[in-house]
């Protein structure tokens, strides 16, 4: 399969018909074009995630990238991090973005341990983790789902270690949520794209990719046991948190900032 990279162009013409947005060979082509131009902050969030492991992750640790799309987590982290630094395993739903993962991480990241798993992150047996990476992932589950996976992943986790979790969000209060999705679409319109692929992806996203508010998150990641989470990254609608699980062994020693 050829690694080629293409303009996102999937809304660009009228559809009779809009259909359900889905990670299919088309997306695939153009994935990292639509993401780095739809996305506000992508970059900046994927460039953090080394900081993050290089105070946080114990040396050698498994790393999930969860809902990995083309392995962009697990490129940014072996661009930070030595080669017995940490393991990773992304995660992905969709054929078409394992298999191109896969070619992509074994020519970028020949001498680290990088390993794809076709899988859907609400079933899988998940081995002990030092991080876990959900960047832009959880917005497509099913509401009714989210809850089971994140308590799932804090029970992954090894004591000390931290959930990265990115997405897309909604504001409580309607007035500031109607000013954030005005600005992000400006945001994409500055970036390219037209006012009929905006409408049209937005309808295709329609009950696929449903925000939480950040109160949503922060209160469901405390009820999975959680004992800190920050809000570190927010442009427009568009948020990363993280979350740190207790480091058992300390015996109620009052936990540093960098150890909670
Ligand atoms: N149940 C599921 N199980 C596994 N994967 C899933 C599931 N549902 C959706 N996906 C996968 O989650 C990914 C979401 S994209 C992540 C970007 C990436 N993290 C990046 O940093 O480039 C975000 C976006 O496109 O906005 C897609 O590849 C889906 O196939
Ligand atoms: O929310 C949107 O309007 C987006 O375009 C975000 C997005 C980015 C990449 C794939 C699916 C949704």
């Amino acid at each position: 399969m050829s690694d080629a990279s293409y303009r996102d162009a999937i809304f660009s013409t009228p559809l009779d018909r809009v259909a359900r947005f889905s990670f299919d060979e088309r997306v695939v082509a153009c994935f990292p074009d639509m993401i780095r131009r739809s996305v506000p902050g992508y970059g900046q969030i994927l460039g953090m995630l080394g900081l993050i492991a290089q105070r946080h992750l114990r040396h050698g640790a498994r790393v999930y990238d969860l809902g990995c799309s083309l392995g962009a987590g697990g490129l940014a982290l072996a661009g930070q991090l030595a080669p017995d630094a940490f393991r990773y395993t992304g995660v992905d739903l969709s054929p078409a973005m394992v298999s191109r993962a896969r070619e992509t991480l074994a020519a970028e990241c020949p001498d680290h341990a990088m390993e794809v798993i076709e899988g859907d992150i609400r079933q899988l047996e998940y081995q002990p983790a030092g991080m876990i990476v959900l960047n832009f992932t959880l917005q497509f589950l099913p509401p009714k789902d989210r809850e089971a996976v994140v308590a799932r992943l804090f029970a992954a986790l090894e004591p000390g270690g931290v959930l990265v979790l990115s997405e897309k969000i909604r504001a409580e209060d309607e007035q500031e949520n109607a000013w954030l999705v005005e600005r992000y679409h400006d945001f994409k319109r500055a970036n390219g794209y037209s006012d009929l692929e905006i409408s049209q992806k937005r309808t295709a996203l329609e009950n696929v990719l449903v925000p939480d508010t950040l109160a949503e998150h922060h209160a469901r990641l405390d009820q999975a046991g959680f004992s800190r989470t920050h809000t570190w990254f927010q442009l427009l609608n568009f948020a990363s948190l993280i979350a740190f699980k207790h480091e058992a062994s300390r015996g109620g020693a009052t936990p540093t900032p960098d150890e909670v």
